[in-house]
């Protein structure tokens, strides 16, 4: 059965809104005076060339219309810019890891998130740039002692892509080291948010329902001292690599459990006899059901085909219905 991106229940992009920004002389009024300065054509935009596949972690999609990297928030809000000003959907990306991109690509910009500086504010306060490895600040903060990111010793993704999806494992989450988070705006405003104005939940986030957010550019974190936390550190990542396919290529869990059930979505699809089952070139892991492995000729429609083929499965044998943790990036 071919299951159509069009006709498929996904969900898509969460805020289409910030996506499609429509081009208004008022919009940019905004803008700082050192905001307004840059000049996006001299960012060097590639045109149609740039493949999708390259920069997930599944390996999977076509041509970017636009692409185009930041290495700093002036980057950014010149990128943000252009797009405006194009009429141009775009998307921030980070590493990938949380992503299905389509084979038929993109039609509008990614702008691949490089915003990479890591600042010690104080002992165990950490500013760190949105397109910072997540996994690397694990290593780092444990090295150092602290304790609270643990978890992200293994984390594919960037800081950005961490708080914006609420990231865990463990039992720890992003959330809970959050002292707050930068954010621009569409109309290019910088804007910080204490935690205590973010409402957080299970691989949730405000972001995700920000309709003037154009990117995550900092996120500060605040670390408990701990004697432990370079042990801790290693030994989840042991447990990651034991009991989850690293090495291959994944978009980490492809569900969210369905916590408030009880079950986890991994548990459920191995129970109703989906590991192995291949489509194409997608298969659903023999080490771990709720990670999906490209196998190396893996396209977006095999891969959207296995999960509606597992959620079908799983709905009809234990009446639960899985919800998506990766977004599926439409290709218009
Ligand atoms: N626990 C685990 O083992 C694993 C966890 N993950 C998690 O998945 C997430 C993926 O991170 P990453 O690879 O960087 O993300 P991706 O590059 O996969 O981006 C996915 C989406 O996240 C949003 N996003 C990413 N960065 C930003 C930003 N700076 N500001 C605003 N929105 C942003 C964008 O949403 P939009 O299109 O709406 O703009 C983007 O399309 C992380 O939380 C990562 O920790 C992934 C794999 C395994
Ligand atoms: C990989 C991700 O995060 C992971 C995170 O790494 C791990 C480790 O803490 O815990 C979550 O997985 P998970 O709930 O599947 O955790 P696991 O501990 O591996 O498994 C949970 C339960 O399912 C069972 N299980 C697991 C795999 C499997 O093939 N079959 C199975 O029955 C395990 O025995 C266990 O009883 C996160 N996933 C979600 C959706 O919450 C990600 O978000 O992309």
């Amino acid at each position: 059965m071919q299951i159509k991106p069009s006709n498929y229940q996904f969900p898509l992009n969460p805020h289409p809104q910030r996506k499609l920004l429509h081009s208004c002389s008022h919009v940019y009024s905004s803008f700082n005076k050192q905001e307004t300065a840059p000049n996006s054509r001299r960012l060097p935009f590639i045109r149609k060339k740039k493949l999708l596949s390259d920069l997930s972690t599944w390996g999977i999609g076509g041509p970017a219309n636009y692409f185009v990297q930041v290495f700093n928030q002036t980057q950014l809000v010149s990128a943000v810019r252009y797009c405006d000003e194009q009429s141009m959907r775009y998307i921030i990306l980070g590493k990938g890891s949380n992503c299905l991109f389509d084979d038929m690509g993109f039609d509008g910009c990614v702008i691949l998130n490089r915003i990479e500086f890591l600042e010690k504010i104080e002992d165990g306060v950490y500013r760190v740039g949105s397109g910072y490895p997540f996994n690397r600040l694990g290593f780092v903060c444990a090295n150092e002692g602290f304790s609270g990111l643990e978890f992200a010793g293994g984390v594919p993704g960037t800081v950005g892509g961490a708080a914006y999806m609420n990231a865990g494992a463990n039992g720890q989450e992003t959330a809970d080291t959050i002292d707050s988070v930068e954010i621009i705006t569409n109309e290019g405003k910088s804007r910080m948010l204490k935690r205590r104005e973010l409402n957080f939940g299970y691989r949730s986030s405000p972001f995700q329902e920000m309709k003037d957010l154009a990117s995550i550019t900092a996120v500060t974190f605040r670390l408990k001292f701990s004697r432990t936390a370079r042990e801790m550190q290693q030994e989840y990542l042991a447990r990651r690599w034991r009991t989850q396919p690293l090495a291959q290529r994944s978009a980490g869990s492809v569900f969210r459990n369905p916590i408030s059930m009880g079950f986890s979505a991994a548990e459920l699809i191995e129970q109703a006899g989906l590991k192995g089952l291949k489509i194409g070139g997608a298969m659903v892991s023999n080490k771990h059901a709720n990670f999906f492995i490209n196998c190396g000729s893996a396209t977006s429609q095999d891969m959207l085909e296995l999960i509606g083929r597992v959620k079908d499965a799983v709905n009809q044998k234990f009446g639960v219905e899985l919800k998506e943790e990766i977004l599926y990036i439409h290709p218009s």
